[in-house]
């Protein structure tokens, strides 16, 4: 059974160690660097990705996290999670850095703000539909030679679920619905690496 980390220092942690319990993983909490050494993959939760990204660099986890990532460790982004994952951000706040990884530009925010959040059933790659549950979610504005295209979204088609290698990011958050589809398919990548 692959160990996957969840990145525990903000968002909805606990979601998604429950869905990736579901998908047949031990899943753990990752606050330290050394935590990150111990497992096979990780998943950056949805949350606030501001806060995310200045809480990893207060705990020395950003540059663990992108090097790990750069030797081909497998993660999963759900929304800011996401924006964590992309190469470059629009609508970022000054100085916003990401861990990166996925050759594409994300915009934050792209879908409106919470009031303008929603539900939709989508085809997550070529699986049949799955409900997806958008909050302040950002969407793919475009993406590099080597990312391929897994979801769209009304309104506008736009891309909502992207894989490169290991890495796999989507604009919505499977942890909040009992489908754990995008889980499954996240941690069957693992085992495959
Ligand atoms: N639900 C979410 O994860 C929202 C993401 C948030 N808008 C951000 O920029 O990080």
């Amino acid at each position: 059974m692959p160990t996957i980390g969840v990145f525990a220092l903000q968002g909805d942690v606990r979601e998604h160690v429950r869905s990736l319990e579901e998908a047949g993983a031990k899943a753990v909490p990752v606050r330290r660097p050394a935590e990150l050494d111990a497992v096979d993959g990780m998943v950056i939760p949805g949350g606030e990705s501001t806060t995310m990204w200045k809480l990893a660099e207060t705990f020395d986890l950003l540059e663990p996290l992108r090097m790990r990532i750069k030797n081909g460790m497998p993660a999963y982004g759900s929304c800011a999670g996401m924006i964590m994952l992309a190469d470059r951000i629009e609508g970022g706040i000054e100085g916003q850095r990401t861990v990166g990884g996925i050759d594409m530009t994300v915009r934050r925010n792209a879908f409106g703000r919470q009031v303008d959040s929603f539900e939709a059933d989508i085809d997550f790659a070529g699986r049949g539909a799955l409900r997806a549950v958008f909050i302040r979610a950002p969407w793919v504005e475009s993406v590099g030679p080597e990312v391929e295209v897994l979801a769209l979204a009304e309104p506008g088609d736009r891309i909502v679920a992207v894989r490169q290698g290991p890495l796999l990011a989507t604009s919505f958050h499977p942890e909040l619905t009992p489908d754990a589809g995008v889980h499954s398919y996240f941690v069957e990548m693992v085992r495959e690496l």
